[in-house]
């Protein structure tokens, strides 16, 4: 089974109101249990490796076969997208193109506006010559971000339908005050602003640093325009919880498969708690049929 582009997943998702998780890949028992809770919930889903993990993973063609393989012998039936998630350069997004990847996120979100929208242009037109859906990023989410600590700057409403209008990406990832990692405190994200770019740009949102962003603001979020909700904090705080406890527990164990089992069976009960919250539980059928790459 291949992987499916994005953006048909999306625009259903956005019309019918609920949003798809991306789920960050973490290893190769991380990417089952992720594809294990889509399947349990009969959910599409967005399995994606953050470019700065990509040489950790082994490489974009290591991604790629790992990931297609386990969804033909896990025998997966739910519509998979593969997903490169803060693409770092032009070439990067071309490789993971080239290697088989069905959608991928340039993030240019770090250079002045005109030549994130040059740049964005360059991988939208290598990206969908080959079936392949984009996102691009405008502002910048706060925390960590491809390992550098990020200011949050705000996405500007005007930047933003530019950004879309020129670029003629699938999907928008527009910071509007959301932040990779903990929060400190409650977020407080801009729905004015994130009212007025969902109206003025048409496009399906993407809501970076979704992890503990309370069940409210997830939900308005949902409603104005978010059709992809990216987690993965959430996922690596229950394994490495888990993980700590079994450890403390099992003093004398040494086999990994039994040191990891009870945090990866904790990733996989929170992709199905995230997929039950964002409504894309038993959405999978509607959307099997797509185009595989
Ligand atoms: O945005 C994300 C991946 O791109 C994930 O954000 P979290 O750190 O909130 O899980
Ligand atoms: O969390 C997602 C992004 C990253 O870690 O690079
Ligand atoms: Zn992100």
């Amino acid at each position: 089974m291949g992987f499916v582009p994005m953006a048909p997943l999306l625009a259903d998702a956005k019309k019918d109101s609920y949003a798809i998780g991306q789920f960050n890949i973490n290893g190769l028992q991380w990417a089952k249990a992720i594809l294990a809770g889509a399947e349990s919930q009969q959910s599409p889903v967005i399995a994606a490796a953050s470019d700065r993990l990509i040489d950790y993973l082994g490489g974009f063609q290591t991604v790629v076969a790992m990931m297609g393989a386990l969804t033909d012998e896990l025998g997966i039936t739910v519509p998979v997208v593969l997903h490169l998630d803060h693409g770092l350069s032009i070439e990067r997004c071309k490789k993971a193109v080239d290697a088989g990847f069905s959608s991928v996120m340039f993030d240019g979100s770090h250079y002045p506006i005109n030549e994130n929208i040059d740049m964005t242009k360059e991988v939208v037109a290598y990206a969908h010559a080959h079936n392949v859906s984009v996102e691009g990023e405008v502002g910048t989410v706060g925390g960590i971000e491809d390992g550098l600590m990020a200011e949050i700057k705000y996405a500007d409403v005007e930047e933003c339908q530019r950004f879309v209008c020129e670029t003629n990406v699938d999907a928008l990832a527009a910071a509007l005050g959301s932040v990779h990692g903990k929060y400190k405190g409650e977020p407080k994200l801009g729905f004015n602003e994130m009212a007025a770019i969902s109206a003025s740009t048409n496009v399906p949102l993407v809501l970076h640093g979704a992890s503990g962003i309370p069940d409210e603001q997830l939900q308005r979020a949902i409603k104005l325009g978010h059709a992809k909700i990216n987690i993965n904090t959430e996922c690596m705080i229950a394994w490495s919880d888990a993980c700590r406890t079994t450890f403390a527990e099992q003093e004398t164990a040494f086999e990994p498969r039994l040191l990891l089992q009870e945090g990866l069976a904790m990733v996989q009960a929170t992709v199905e708690k995230k997929i039950k919250q964002f409504g894309a539980a038993n959405k999978a059928a509607g959307s099997a049929s797509l185009q595989r790459r």
